[in-house]
């Protein structure tokens, strides 16, 4: 059985609606109510001129996105147990604003099978197509050495 199914250029979509709901229940979860997100008045005086949503809750999606990936490759059959290594050169080039609808395009760059690493750029663009955050998502194929053994 192959440890990873992932080639060079396969690509995997997510999309949502960033509401309300979703900043707030990002800000419970976390504890962050910076007044980035949860101030309007605060956030009038900004160049935003509105609450935006948090950039790692956009990091999130990017993960959403990461799970379908690794879904799709279970499905094909793999001995191993992906999980994420973390991500490298984030950056949030646009604000979120409640209502947008993020889209993220995850696509495998690298495949290192000796290592057993797939590097992926992640884009996310808003419902406009303005680039709103960029990064790369190292997962790593972790082999399944308990259920080798078993088998064995
Ligand atoms: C406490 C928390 O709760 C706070 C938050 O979560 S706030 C919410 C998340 N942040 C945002 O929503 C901010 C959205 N971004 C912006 O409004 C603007 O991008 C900015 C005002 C923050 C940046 O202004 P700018 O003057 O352009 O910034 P810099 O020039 O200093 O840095 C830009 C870096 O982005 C890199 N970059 C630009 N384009 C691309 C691209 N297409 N792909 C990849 N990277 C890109 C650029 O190289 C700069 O990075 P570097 O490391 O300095 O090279």
């Amino acid at each position: 059985m192959k440890s990873m199914h992932a080639e060079i250029g396969d690509a995997v979509r997510f999309s949502k609606t960033v509401g309300e709901a979703d900043v707030y229940l990002y800000a419970g979860i976390t504890g962050d109510f910076s007044g980035n997100h949860v101030n309007d008045e605060f956030m009038k005086k900004s160049i935003y001129g509105q609450r935006i949503a948090h950039g790692a809750l956009t990091i999130g999606f990017m993960s959403t996105a990461s799970t379908l990936m690794i879904e799709r490759s279970l499905s094909q059959g793999i001995d191993s147990t992906p999980v994420s290594l973390g991500y490298d050169r984030v950056r949030f080039l646009a604000p979120v604003f409640f209502g947008d609808t993020v889209n993220v395009t995850y696509t495998i760059k690298e495949v290192d099978e000796e290592r057993r690493r797939t590097r992926s750029q992640v884009e996310v663009h808003n419902q406009k197509g303005v680039l709103v955050a960029v990064g790369e998502h190292l997962l790593k194929w972790v082999k399944n050495e308990v259920a080798e053994t078993e088998a064995a």
